[in-house]
């Protein structure tokens, strides 16, 4: 059985759901399916929460209108049988009247969850309702009976794997399983989420859990890029790519993959599949174990970085300095991205600011702190990169005029990374798409 997960902008128009379905038609094995919410949905599910716990109720209802009639035109242009069409109907009417029930319930963070799931809950059952239309057999697996986390917020691949693989016995006869990406239960058996974009992690979790033959991940590009399409001109899709380098890629901001995606599928040995809904004969991209080449593979960039420097003449010729310094960022549970030491400086960057504050006073107790917003991590991502002196030379010499703040070389042998202002990203960008791949 294979993993096909279809993001937002794959279910994000009537059409394209429609040519999903014909996608799964062509599938020579059992496919489990797991989708996300339609595109713009979660965004304003979140809009409708914050105004919920600002207790902004006329906003949230406005919002909530506006999505209602989203969806009514929606499941209009995709239905045309008359029952499918009554069955939708009653699925949008019944979720809409759950988010008006709740705009009358003071907010907490556990209702907060329950708002964020109504996108894929309903995706998964409209497009349901066009299989029915169109006479595809299948079943709909609800994430929320299989798909747990701990009181860590990490997923419970044990007991997922035994769920689910209940389910599936259930359903032994069907060739399409549809599940909701991104929805959970927490450890209090409340509904919760594996964090934004995380539907891609529910895949590759299922895929795990299930012994996949291979994990695809369906959305509106075909494959990762070797730079960010949505800033530079001229990228091109890269073929394979491994398991490391796609991990740094997801991680430092290629937004096509959600980075806690890979360990799962790179643990179990499922290979991973990057393809474009709307275009599936595209190569697109493939993720396994081992890099197909050496060299420069793509280049990405994480936004909204934070960076502190720490002066102290208390480090020269000290030990215990740093364990110091990580206390502090461990006490808020703050992960660290880059890091550079000098004999009398420490300069490293987060990109949660959620405790900066706090972080800023205990670090002060160890030096003078100063803290500079609105930085990017551009990161430079190939298998054993830093050992080829060719590529560094051209490296370097691709960032002429650009002031850079910090670089990380020799963290991974498959990543450099550079911190610039984020004015400077797109420039950067474009700088590297030249001098390491001669695309202007
Ligand atoms: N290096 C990259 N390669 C491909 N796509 C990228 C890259 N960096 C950013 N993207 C963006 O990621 C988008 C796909 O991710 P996303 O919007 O989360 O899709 P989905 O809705 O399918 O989950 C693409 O449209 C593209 O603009
Ligand atoms: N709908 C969720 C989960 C998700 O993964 O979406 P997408 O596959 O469209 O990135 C979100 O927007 O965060």
């Amino acid at each position: 059985m294979k993993v096909m997960k279809f993001g937002g902008t794959s279910v994000g128009k009537p059409e394209r759901m429609k040519h999903i379905a014909s996608l799964l038609n062509k599938q020579s094995e059992p496919a489990l399916v797991v989708l996300s919410a339609l595109s713009g949905t979660t965004n304003a599910l979140v809009t409708i929460g914050n105004n919920i716990a600002a207790n902004d109720r006329h906003t949230a209802l406005q919002n909530i209108n506006a999505l209602h009639e989203h969806y009514k035109t929606y499941i209009r242009e995709l239905l045309t049988d008359e029952k499918a069409y009554e069955k939708a109907k009653n699925i949008v009417e019944e979720h809409f009247d759950f988010l008006h029930i709740i705009l009358k319930i003071s907010f907490s963070e556990a209702l907060n969850k329950d708002i964020l799931a109504q996108g894929e809950l309903l995706s998964t059952k409209i497009f349901c309702c066009y299989l029915d239309e169109i006479g595809e057999s299948y079943a709909l697996l609800p994430a929320l009976e299989f798909m747990t986390i701990d009181e860590n917020e990490e997923p419970q691949l044990g007991s997922i794997r035994t769920r689910l693989s209940n389910l599936l016995e259930q359903h032994k006869d069907k060739r399409v399983l549809v599940t909701q990406g991104y929805i959970c239960r927490n450890a209090r058996g409340e509904v919760d989420n594996l964090k934004r974009g995380g539907s891609d992690y529910t895949a590759s979790l299922v895929a795990a859990a299930i012994n996949a033959s291979v994990c695809e991940i369906w959305t509106d590009i075909d494959g990762m890029h070797n730079n960010d399409p949505r800033i530079v001109n001229k990228t091109f899709p890269i073929e394979q790519l491994s398991f490391d380098e796609a991990a740094e890629l997801a991680y430092f901001g290629a937004k096509i993959l959600h980075p806690a995606s890979i360990w799962p599928a790179q643990q179990y040995k499922i290979p991973v599949k990057l393809l474009n809904t709307m275009q599936p004969d595209a190569k697109g991209t493939l993720i396994t174990g081992e890099a197909a080449s050496s060299g420069v593979k793509a280049v990405a960039a994480k936004d909204n970085i934070y960076a502190i420097k720490i002066r102290s003449g208390r480090m020269l010729l000290a030990y215990g300095f740093l364990r110091k310094v990580f206390e502090v960022f461990e006490k808020y549970k703050t992960p660290i991205d880059m890091i550079t030491t000098s004999e009398v400086a420490v300069s490293l960057t987060i990109d949660n600011a959620e405790h900066l504050k706090h972080i800023v006073k205990e670090l002060e107790a160890l030096g003078t702190v100063e803290v500079d917003e609105n930085q990017t991590i551009v990161c430079v991502v190939g298998h054993n990169i830093n050992e080829t002196e060719e590529i560094i030379k051209k490296l370097f010499g691709s960032i002429k005029n650009i002031p850079i703040r910090m670089v990380s070389y020799g963290g991974s042998p498959h990543n450099i990374s550079l911190l610039v202002a984020a004015e400077y990203k797109n420039q950067l960008l474009q700088q590297l798409n030249r001098g390491m791949f001669g695309l202007s």
